[in-house]
């Protein structure tokens, strides 16, 4: 994985253009992410373990805003199921191009990996095969609201018995106490990790308007809407949850 530190926000812009999975983000990704989600590397190589307790032999896992390809890794260090394959699917041109490089990666450090295919495409348009895992991690943040019931619908329609959903998102918090006190919270984590007040800044202004965390009531309400039987949350650290749904 790239080791180069993310500076992207760090010179004062004339103005902030919105957040994109471009080029320069990918190049930065993987400290990007360590350094602004509390509990990042835990969620990632526990979803590997959690899924292993869904899967089912000769299905599909589905990484849903692969990026780098993260959880695809820990999926297929951790799930020992017979004849499972993922499916890892992102609609960044430059994250597919990266991730392939890194499975390849992993392909040639590892035997009998389980076998990946990457999509480049638009998760909203997939034509979703019957699953045992779906895991989407910080991915349903960045689909646009109106969206997200269809899509999660959807995904329950493909989900096997047995299987589930790992869902991880930043929250928002209805109670203005509580939300203000984590929000402090999380820019005290990004300062520790060394981002400066005008990356913290700069930061929030490119993701305001491509990014709209939910709370965990409206993530609870929409996935029994959509058809999800039980929502266990597994993992919070400050502001960032993760949640198992089950069909
Ligand atoms: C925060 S990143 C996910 C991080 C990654 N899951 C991990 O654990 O390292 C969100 C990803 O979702 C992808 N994405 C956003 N909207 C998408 C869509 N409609 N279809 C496919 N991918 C999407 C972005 O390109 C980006 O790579
Ligand atoms: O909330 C923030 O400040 C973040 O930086 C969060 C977040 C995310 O949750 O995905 C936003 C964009 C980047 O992909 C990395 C982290």
């Amino acid at each position: 994985m790239s080791k180069e530190p993310d500076r992207l926000f760090a010179q004062p812009l004339a103005q902030v253009p919105d957040f994109a999975f471009n080029e320069d983000v990918v190049r930065v990704f993987p400290d990007m992410i360590k350094r602004s989600v509390p509990g990042y590397p835990t969620i990632v190589e526990n979803l590997g373990v959690l899924a292993a307790q869904f899967a089912q032999p000769n299905s599909v896992l589905y990484d849903l805003g692969a990026s780098l390809g993260a959880v695809t890794q820990a999926l297929r260090r951790h799930v020992r199921s017979d004849g499972c394959r993922v499916i890892a699917v992102d609609n960044s041109a430059a994250m597919v191009e990266r991730c392939r490089e890194y499975l390849n990666g992993q392909d040639s450090m590892f035997q009998e990996l389980l076998p990946v295919q990457v999509i480049e495409g638009d998760i909203l348009a997939l034509d979703f095969q019957p699953a045992s895992v779906v895991a989407m991690n910080f991915t349903l943040q960045f689909i646009a609201p109106e969206q997200r019931q269809a899509l999660l619908t959807r995904i329950r329609q493909a989900l096997l018995p047995g299987g589930a959903l790992i869902l991880s998102e930043k929250l928002r918090f209805n109670d203005a106490q509580e939300h203000e006190l984590l929000t402090d919270l999380h820019v005290a984590f990004k300062r520790a990790n060394g981002y400066s007040e005008l990356e913290i800044a700069q930061k929030r202004s490119a993701i305001e308007n491509v990014m709209k965390p939910d709370s965990l009531e409206e993530h609870r309400e929409r996935l029994l809407a959509a058809g999800f039987s039980k929502v266990v949350p597994w993992f919070q650290c400050l502001n960032f949850a993760s949640l198992i749904a089950l069909p």
